[in-house]
């Protein structure tokens, strides 16, 4: 058996939740170790996404337990935990200002230098750093998303659906970004329906039981 305490990484396990009466998440965990893509798989409804939030305490579980590189998350400042732990949403908000702002967001003092760096990242160009966020489209906004994300420079990456918005050479291009991050190390989980895209990413695949 696995020693949460002495594991790198993100570790989760025994996790409940329920809500408006009903289990949402029955005895959910993952492992997220350095360097390693984890595809995240499961029906829709499974509560994917509810893990993905619960990883970084957005949403407080009823029981279980997370561990950051052997220590529980509910011991971390919030803020200091999402910087370590980035989460992706399957469509990230859009705050009012350019795309650089919105990268920007919460890091002001970060140099043009980096945002481009960001945004090429993403997938997107540099050219997308002077445009009113607000104006992009579905796919460009959750890219965006990952750009913030990447910005922070986190030990770990939760990305919930980030090609659902994508064409096909988009969402191979994140592939590839994914590959290089875990290559430097960083953690990712990678929550899908692309089974495709999971099985050219992904070192490991994760699931969760069904809606009750
Ligand atoms: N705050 C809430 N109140 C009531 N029900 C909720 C709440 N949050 C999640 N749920 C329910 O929990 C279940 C899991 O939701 P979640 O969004 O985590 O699933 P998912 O696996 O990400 O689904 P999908 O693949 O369709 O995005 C759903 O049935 C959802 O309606």
């Amino acid at each position: 058996m696995s020693d949460a305490r002495a594991t790198t990484g993100l570790v989760a396990h025994g996790l409940h939740l329920a809500r408006a009466g009903r289990p949402v998440l029955r005895d959910a965990g993952i492992v997220l170790p350095p360097g390693r893509v984890t595809a995240l798989v499961a029906p829709s409804g499974a509560g994917k996404s509810t893990l993905l939030r619960c990883l970084v305490r957005l949403v407080e579980p009823d029981a279980g337990e997370i561990r950051l590189d052997g220590r529980p998350v509910t011991e971390l400042e919030a803020t200091a935990l999402r910087r370590r732990v980035g989460l992706v949403a399957q469509h990230p908000a859009m705050l009012p200002g350019t795309v650089a702002d919105n990268v920007r967001h919460g890091l002001p003092d970060l140099a043009d230098e980096a945002v481009g760096e960001a945004l090429r990242a993403a997938g997107l160009t540099e050219g997308f750093a002077g445009r009113p966020a607000a104006a992009l489209s579905g796919g460009e906004q959750a890219r965006v998303g990952l750009a913030r994300a990447l910005s922070r420079r986190p030990e770990i990456l939760l990305l919930d659906e980030p090609t659902a918005a994508l064409d096909e050479a988009a969402a191979g291009r994140i592939g590839t970004t994914l590959r290089t991050l875990a290559a430097d190390g960083i953690g990712i989980c990678l929550s899908t329906h692309d089974l495709a895209l999971a099985d050219a990413v992904a070192d490991t695949r994760a699931t969760l039981p069904g809606p009750a």
